[in-house]
């Protein structure tokens, strides 16, 4: 408990996001820092994008008489006085003290940890907004499942946010159903946090109220190549009046009785496991779709499985380790309970039961929310054509042709069977 000494200030935590996901860490977040006032500052700040609501009239919230019901209100505004995310955590009760703010300059000021919980497709444009607006010794977490891919090569979530904003970015990922989390059933999850050692044992005098000059920190990163290495970044150091920063004071701020946290260093395994299980999904959905039963549903997640150690091994080499995949929530068990329920497997069903495009089941039936398995699933091959790998990755590559309608679902088994070389 030595993390738990006494310091001057605690840290201000900001969950940037308030979607599904986003609004149920702020509920996890939020118990926490009330649980740990020597560490954390109670208030949680949410910064919401901001849409006009109309309460649903299924919400045990509505009210024919009520302003909030007639005429659409500002979301950020309804969540505050009902403390309930109407629209995408329907029915839960958030603590008090997560505050929603439509503003993402006021609610990431003076905070000291960023909970990084969007959808993966609008993370660069908020990094963009985000420039300058956050202080410099800010550390982050994503929570985002996806990857960014271009011309030269693939970037994880957390790298990307950390590079764009000068920050160190860790990354949780696990076997996560949101709504079943928000309601308190018991889960486990993984959290790699690897940051600059200074984070834990503050090495360097403090001096000014931005915690000094910043100092060379190694910190790991991917080469685009896909040759891994660790690279010297220039972090600024965290003051030594706030409580360290270390995998044990990071746990406390997630881990509760009912959300079981794992940590570990290895960020490319937890990022990879939660980006590329969503593609496995979508091709369980399909099979499943098609009635093909549990056996056809364990033959993709096997293949999937192999395919997602070998994705890590050729673009991440030794920074991933195989053990992070079979071992941890974000691995095998995430793809699990993707593969049993989640948005992606669901939709890539109702795809098929219903003979629509995923694309038009996701805006009929998710009501805002978004699915990351058909943007992974183009991110993913751009990267494997861009290197003459798709027939070596064949259940990703069927996945994606799938998606474009170059071939069935019901043509799965020839698609993925191994070929003679
Ligand atoms: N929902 C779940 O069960 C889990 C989701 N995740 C991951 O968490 C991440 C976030 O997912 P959710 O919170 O479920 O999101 P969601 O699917 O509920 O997405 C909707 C969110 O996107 C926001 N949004 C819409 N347009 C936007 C724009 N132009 N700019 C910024 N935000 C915009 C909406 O306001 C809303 O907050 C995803 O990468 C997902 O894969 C991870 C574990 C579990
Ligand atoms: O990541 C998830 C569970 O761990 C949720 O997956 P979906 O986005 O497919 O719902």
């Amino acid at each position: 408990m030595a993390s738990l000494g006494v310091h001057v200030k605690r840290h201000k935590v900001t969950i940037v996001g308030s979607g599904n996901w986003g609004s149920t860490i702020s509920k996890v977040i939020a118990e926490n820092t009330r649980a740990y006032p020597q560490l954390f500052e109670e208030e949680v700040q949410m910064w919401v994008f901001e849409e006009q609501v109309t309460i649903p009239k299924t919400s045990r919230h509505f009210d024919a008489g009520s302003e909030l019901c007639i005429t659409p209100q500002p979301l950020s505004l309804i969540i505050n006085r009902l403390h309930e995310n109407v629209k995408y955590l329907p029915g839960i009760t958030l603590p008090s003290n997560v505050v929603a703010n439509p503003s993402l300059p006021d609610a990431v000021k003076d905070s000291t940890i960023l909970i990084f919980n969007l959808p993966h497709q609008f993370i660069n444009r908020i990094c963009e907004s985000l420039h300058g607006k956050i202080l410099p010794y800010a550390r982050g977490i994503s929570c985002i499942k996806g990857i960014e891919v271009d011309e030269s090569g693939v970037t994880l979530l957390s790298e990307q946010i950390g590079r764009k904003l000068g920050i160190y970015c860790g990354a949780l990922s696990g076997a996560n159903i949101a709504s079943e989390i928000a309601q308190g059933k018991w889960c486990e999850t993984t959290i790699a946090y690897d940051p600059p050692l200074m984070d834990s044992r503050h090495p360097t005098p403090i001096g000014t109220p931005h915690g000094g000059s910043p100092s060379a920190s190694t910190i790991n990163l991917v080469d685009p190549s896909g040759e891994p290495r660790k690279r010297s970044a220039r972090l600024t150091p965290l003051p030594a009046d706030y409580p360290p920063l270390n995998h044990e004071n990071v746990r406390h701020l997630f881990h509760r009785p009912y959300f079981h946290v794992q940590m570990t260093s290895d960020v490319a395994g937890v990022s990879l496991g939660g980006a590329l299980k969503n593609i496995i999904a979508l091709a369980a959905g399909w099979v499943d779709g098609l009635g093909w039963g549990d056996n056809a549903k364990s033959a993709v997640m096997r293949i999937g499985i192999l395919e997602m150690v070998k994705f890590g091994k050729t673009f991440f080499g030794d920074t991933v380790h195989t053990s992070t995949f079979t071992e941890e929530s974000c691995g095998v068990a995430d793809v699990v309970t993707s593969c049993m329920g989640g948005r992606n497997f669901r939709c890539a069903k109702m795809s098929i039961e219903r003979c629509m495009s995923i694309d038009e089941v996701e805006r009929l039936e998710l009501n805002g929310q978004k699915l990351q398995g058909t943007s992974t699933a183009v991110e993913v091959n751009l990267l494997l054509r861009g290197r003459g790998m798709e027939n070596d990755f064949p259940l990703f590559t069927a996945v994606h042709n799938i998606l474009q309608g170059n071939v069935k679902p019901e043509q799965i088994p020839e698609l993925i069977e191994p070929k003679d070389s």
